[in-house]
């Protein structure tokens, strides 16, 4: 269920038209207030969600291998501008005691985690830490790519340039086998 307040997010829509010399009133504008709400609360919708919640269930198969869902096609905000921020992400863990999750999960934790005001290193670490907590693996290892709006169309305006980060817990912190394993294969 979305905790978004829709009509104070319409109310300040407004406010904003008339801020920047537009009018709220003038028909092409008359239901912007109510899809920009309609649109946060879409784009926000990870507030009201756990990413941690999606590895509750577990199947139990004996793999203690790389397990790597890459390119999994992402959109945030940028909590400091309110613009997007979009890239692919690429998750790996390898499951310790039978603990596998379901491949959908991995991507769905990083859409709950995404569609929030964000960060992206916060985006990487949140990611990484919930797999650690909820399956206890061997490792993980959580690289984001994006290209941040906030840096394109405005700004430093440098289009093109991308941001890339990484968090890396247990196995592939200390084994560079392991890390570059994933790194090949997600082919960078
Ligand atoms: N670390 C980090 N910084 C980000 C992210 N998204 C946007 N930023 C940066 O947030 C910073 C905000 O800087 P400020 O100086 O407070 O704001 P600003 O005057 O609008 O900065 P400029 O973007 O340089 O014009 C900028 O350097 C952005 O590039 C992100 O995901 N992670
Ligand atoms: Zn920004």
């Amino acid at each position: 269920m979305s905790k978004v307040n829709r009509a104070q997010i319409e109310d300040a829509v407004r406010l904003i038209l008339e801020a920047v010399g537009e009018d709220p009133n003038r028909e092409g504008l008359l239901d912007t207030p109510k899809r920009v709400a309609k649109m946060y609360e879409e784009v926000f919708m990870g507030l009201n969600q756990d990413p941690k919640e999606y590895f509750d269930t577990i199947f139990s198969e004996e793999h203690e291998e790389l397990v790597l869902v890459k390119d999994i096609p992402f959109y945030s905000m940028c909590e400091h501008h309110l613009v997007p921020f979009f890239g692919k992400a690429h998750v790996a863990y390898i499951p310790r005691n039978g603990r596998v999750a379901g491949l959908s999960k991995l991507a769905r934790a990083v859409e709950a985690v995404a569609k929030r005001p964000q960060l992206q290193e916060r985006i990487t670490s949140t990611v990484a830490d919930a797999i650690i907590e909820k399956l206890e693996p061997h490792g993980v290892m959580v690289v984001v790519e994006a290209e941040h709006m906030c840096m394109t169309m405005r700004g430093v305006k440098k289009p093109g340039s991308k941001t890339v980060t990484t968090a890396v817990r247990g196995k592939f912190a200390e084994d560079d086998k392991a890390r570059s394993e994933v790194l090949s294969l997600i082919k960078f």
